[in-house]
């Protein structure tokens, strides 16, 4: 029936009001109305379609995304869209493609890592898009390992070129997407020689096809690197492979905002740190953290709609089953989930917050805040997208068989969003890098240099390596002093822990490396703080709106409780909590869940996507789910004809065969 709620019941139980919450999850009123007008503005455009995409084969999945991106320019030109009002647009389009590698990644490499005349020379050719690129920098051999690529960059100083070699086949550059069969340019990383000497990894802008007739210049290969995991998913992007034979680039090309090579083939180090050659990853990473509680928004958003639509089970004198979402074990799958998305939002919008105040500090020749945003990035990056990831699939498993449908649009979900684990950044290796910054805090505490940020907390080790938690009921665990102090401790002791052992080392890195799981376990937990406090410092602010600040503090509480009780062997292990602490944690969990339970469709509502965003019958907005799943059904190419292509030549003959079947 069109135009009936099927979820009406569930709005009308709503504790809170929900338009504000949806500014609050937006961010502001500003930019919720920019999305808001940039969904409805896609959503409402037959071209943006997308329930055929898993039909799709791969030339015809990759045309439509070309078709769909170059429509998508167009209306951002002739609807005159600002910058922010583009970038939405394009993520609502909800389709990976080049153009994610030309705005995310090669526009901000040479704004981070270009020069101002190399800034001004490159970036008016791409904000036009006359030129279009991507981010060259892992190879077949080499991904986590930078130091480790093989491309070479050797400066000739008799033509003032640099010379781009792939010396061997582990050194073909392997992964960039864009690359397969749209980009013009790259920013390649390769190693710098001069006068037969190494100077470690740059970026260099190269061309690699002609801007004519789009073939590639001499002395370039380059292909796509072939179908990738699921259907449909990531497979709408060109990732390519790249090999250079001594092509020759000028001097200038290299970008050199971190160090220069002069006419006479000399380097000169800036000021800068070294490391801002990894700056456009440290800036994507946290682009990818806000990205996350996106994708598992949506995720819940599917799982708990559904959840309230699907009823199994308990009917009494004939009357409707239960909703599973009543169910306990629903429940507590599905709400940590959800909290998790706020948690994930407000952690995002702090650490682009920390982005731009690196960014300005740096332009001002501040450095002191890098090793911090490096491990926060990095460290975020890899909790976020884990956990995203896991909880996509859970998503699936909570709408049961039915998510396994195409249609469901979990199983797409997950296989975009997976790859996310380990682009820009293995997580384990980022979280190894995290352990890094915590080994370094740790072995300096006492030299008179106060941690600052994020790891203020280890200035006070001695009182949180004996303090013990104060809960005595239930309730006190509603206290956030209680809760940040149990997450304070816990992961201070773990990285003391690791220290102690680490210094039984003679060797340091042997150590580090026999201990290194135990690290990431350090790391996590002290991840896993930043996003608790950051959660606590959302609810300081002034939040307007009937209810709304109420159902922060129940989703913080499910976010920390739910995380306490999952890993109360380490707050055990530590000896913060004990069992009967942690058991009455677990008490506390359970009646927020009844809390979060009549808020549950209001508090996914606001997140505020269309039904085209979400791709998910399961998780349509007005839950009337059977009819649209008969429906699409019937759409499917199998069921254009009653009997299936394939009929005559292979059911047949099978129904009609006479074998000689030997007896039994
Ligand atoms: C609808 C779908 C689209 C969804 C996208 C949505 C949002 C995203 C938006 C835009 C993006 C667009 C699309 C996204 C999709 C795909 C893009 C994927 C692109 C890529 O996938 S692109 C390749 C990325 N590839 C990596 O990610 C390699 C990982 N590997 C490394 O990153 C390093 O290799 C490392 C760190 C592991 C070791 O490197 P190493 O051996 O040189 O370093 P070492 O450990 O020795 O550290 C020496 C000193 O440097 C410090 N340090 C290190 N890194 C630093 C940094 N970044 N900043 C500041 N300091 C740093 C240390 O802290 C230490 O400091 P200290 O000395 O003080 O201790
Ligand atoms: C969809 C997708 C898009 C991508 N886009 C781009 C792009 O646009 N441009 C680009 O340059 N690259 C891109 N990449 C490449 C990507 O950045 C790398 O794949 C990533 O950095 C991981 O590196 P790797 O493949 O070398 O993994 P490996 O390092 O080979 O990882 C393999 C395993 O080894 C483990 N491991 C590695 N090192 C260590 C260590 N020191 N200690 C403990 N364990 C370790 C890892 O945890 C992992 O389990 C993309 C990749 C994907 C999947």
């Amino acid at each position: 029936m069109e135009g009936v709620d099927y979820l009406a019941d569930e709005r009308k139980k709503t504790e809170f009001d929900v338009e504000e919450m949806k500014i609050v999850w937006a961010g502001s009123r500003h930019t919720f109305e920019v999305s808001d007008r940039m969904a409805k503005l896609v959503a409402n455009d037959p071209v943006f379609r997308k329930d055929d995409r898993v039909m799709l084969a791969r030339k015809d999945l990759f045309k439509n995304t070309l078709r769909k991106a170059t429509y998508a320019w167009k209306r951002i030109n002739e609807l005159r869209l600002s910058e922010e009002e583009a970038s939405k647009l394009r993520s609502f389009v909800d389709e990976p493609a080049f153009t994610d590698l030309h705005w995310g990644m090669f526009v901000p490499a040479i704004k981070g890592q270009g020069t101002d005349e190399q800034q001004k020379k490159w970036l008016p050719l791409a904000y036009k898009m006359q030129i279009i690129g991507c981010y060259a920098q892992t190879e077949l051999g080499h991904g986590s390992n930078v130091q480790g690529l093989e491309t070479t960059a050797t400066f000739d100083p008799q033509t003032d070129e640099f010379v781009i070699h792939s010396p061997t086949l582990t050194s073909s550059k392997w992964w960039p997407g864009g690359l397969g069969k749209v980009s013009t340019h790259g920013v390649v990383y390769a190693r710098l020689i001069l006068d037969g000497q190494e100077h470690g990894i740059h970026g260099f802008i190269v061309q690699l096809r002609s801007l004519e007739d789009h073939r590639p210049l001499p002395g370039i290969t380059v292909a796509d690197i072939g179908m990738k995991f699921g259907s449909g998913a990531y497979n709408t992007m060109d990732n390519g492979l790249l090999r250079f034979d001594h092509v020759r680039i000028p001097r200038d090309q290299m970008l050199m905002r971190v160090s220069q090579v002069t006419r006479d083939g000399k380097i000169v180090q800036s000021d800068v740190p070294r490391q801002l050659v990894y700056g456009t990853m440290v800036y994507v990473r946290q682009t990818i953290v806000q990205d996350a509680s996106i994708a598992l928004s949506r995720a819940v958003c599917i799982a708990t709609r559904y959840s309230a639509v699907r009823r199994q089970f308990g009917s009494s004198n004939g009357g409707p089953e239960t909703q599973v979402i009543d169910y306990k074990t629903q429940q507590s799958r599905l709400f940590p989930l959800l909290a998790s998305a706020y948690a994930f939002r407000f952690v995002g919008e702090w650490l682009k917050w920390l982005y731009t105040d690196v960014t300005q500090r740096l332009q001002a020749n501040d450095f002191s805040t890098l090793p911090e945003a490096h491990a926060c990035t990095a460290g975020l990056k890899s909790l976020t997208t884990s956990v995203t990831a896991d909880g996509i699939e859970e998503s699936r498993k909570l709408c049961g068989g039915h998510g396994y449908l195409a249609s469901s649009g979990l199983p797409e979900l997950f296989a975009v969003y997976v790859p996310a684990c380990t682009y820009e950044g293995d997580n384990t290796v980022l979280m190894l890098q995290v352990a890094r910054f915590l080994m370094k805090t740790v072995s300096q505490l006492g030299s008179g240099k106060p941690p600052v940020g994020t790891i203020s907390y280890m200035g006070r080790i001695e009182q949180l390596m004996q303090c013990r938690c104060a809960v005595k009921k239930a309730g006190d665990w509603l206290n956030p002093n209680a809760v940040l102090e149990a997450f304070e401790a816990r992961a201070a002791r773990m990285s003391v822990s690791c220290a102690q052992k680490l210094s039984k080392f003679s060797n340091p890195e042997e150590g580090f490396a026999e201990l290194s799981a135990d690290l990431v376990e350090a790391a996590v937990a002290h991840c896993q703080l930043i996003v608790v406090s950051k959660f606590f410092e959302k609810l300081q602010q002034d939040i307007p709106g009937k209810g709304v600040k109420r159902q922060l503090e129940v989703l913080c509480g499910v976010y920390s409780l739910h995380l306490l009780h999952k890993h109360q062997g380490d707050f055990l292990a530590t000896s913060y909590i004990t069992p009967k602490q942690a058991s009455l944690a677990n008490d506390q969990l359970r009646e927020l869940y009844s809390q979060v339970r009549p808020n549950a469709i209001a508090l996914v509502d606001a997140f505020n996507y269309t039904d085209h965003y979400l791709g998910s019958i399961l998780g349509c907005y007005d839950g009337n789910v059977y009819p649209k799943l008969y429906e699409a059904a019937w759409r499917d190419p199998l069921n254009d004809s009653v009997i299936p292509d394939g009929y005559e030549q292979y059911i047949r003959p099978l129904l009609k065969q006479q074998l000689r079947v030997a007896k039994l």
